[in-house]
């Protein structure tokens, strides 16, 4: 029996603090990453570190706002449309027919989020302003404590990478809007968004319930991605890919788009991607490559951005270009 030597008699209880994630550090470096040897430690960390990634009921009127004002830019004809030059506001046909996307960037989410709302709409909007401001800053916070526990995962005391490498990350914001197709050919499946693979460390997707999003798995089948109440879907983007030296792999994925019961019905998502700032030099730390060899030349990430920019896009059956395209030793 174990001895108590306090006072008390009794044997203090560590209370977690505020985001204390001790536990589930000490649990992945034992098991080498595999989380699912943690599960007790990841749902203490949820229920101590989680942050409430319910959608408020501002990130509702930003839904609904962002599909109405897309909808008005999209019938309108985009040669005399001001908002076609908008550099935030990605038209059909650019990535896919019945696909557009509204671009919001931090770090101040609501000042982009009106301008972007004075050129769609003509007009400011300080509810939207201030939905996209709260749902930004929370995905922000969210980023930062994904990326802690990956790097935990990589090894033991990775995570001290964190500070010198990734705390100048900043992210975007892309509110996704899915038009069905008219005419359907019965059991053909629909591009919505070609294969491919973000530019971003991390990637974080809230996506309405009609569904569609697919991940490739190693042995390339495609995985449906279904909807769950309350949940987000985490991507690792090929910025954090190359500077892992590709131990954290990049996901491949695409929207197909499904058979739906209303047809009038648009699929609405909301990606928001973490990346390194422009200037950084993305090169796998030593520690990280270890004894292996390094894949990927260092990179400055504007350089990237650019290249995929001026680069194929993903079609359905075959991926865009990607970091290995463009840094791959
Ligand atoms: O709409 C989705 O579910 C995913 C969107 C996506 O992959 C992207 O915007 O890069
Ligand atoms: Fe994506």
């Amino acid at each position: 029996m174990e001895k108590m030597n306090d006072n008390s008699g009794l044997k203090k209880k560590k209370i977690a603090s505020a985001c204390d994630v001790e536990a589930l550090k000490k649990c992945l470096q034992e098991h080498k990453g595999d989380y699912n040897k943690c599960q007790s430690q990841i749902e203490a960390f949820k229920s101590s570190c989680s942050i409430n990634n319910k959608p408020s009921e501002s990130l509702h009127i930003f839904i609904d706002y962002a599909e109405n004002s897309m909808e008005k830019e999209s019938s309108q004809v985009l040669p005399t449309c001001p908002a076609s030059n908008m550099k935030t506001y990605t038209p059909h046909f650019i990535a896919s027919p019945f696909f557009e996307s509204l671009r919001v960037s931090g770090p101040d989410f609501c000042a982009s989020a009106q301008s972007s709302a004075e050129a769609l709409l003509n007009q400011s909007n300080p509810e939207f302003c201030e939905a996209v401001r709260e749902y930004g800053d929370r995905m922000r916070i969210l980023s930062k404590k994904i990326t802690q526990i990956l790097l935990m995962c990589l090894g033991k005391d990775f995570e001290m990478q964190f500070k010198s490498e990734f705390s100048s990350c900043e992210g975007y914001l892309r509110i996704n809007n899915y038009s069905l197709p008219e005419k359907r050919v019965m059991g053909k499946e629909v591009e919505g968004l070609g294969m491919h693979t973000d530019m971003s460390c991390l990637t974080i997707v809230y996506q309405d319930d009609i569904g569609g999003l697919q991940v490739r798995s190693e042995d390339e089948k495609w995985l449906n991605i279904d909807p769950l109440e309350e949940s987000l879907v985490v991507n690792i983007g090929d910025l954090l890919h190359a500077w892992s030296n590709g131990r954290l792999r990049s996901s491949e994925h695409r929207v197909v788009l499904k058979e739906c019961r209303n047809q009038n019905q648009n699929r609405v998502s909301l990606a928001f991607f973490w990346c390194f700032e422009d200037n950084k030099v993305i090169s796998a730390p030593n520690e990280v490559v270890g004894d292996g060899f390094r894949c990927y030349k260092p990179f400055l990430c504007g350089d990237y951005l650019k290249f995929r920019e001026n680069s194929e896009r993903g079609k359905f059956e075959k991926v865009g270009f990607t970091v290995k395209d463009f840094a791959g030793i």
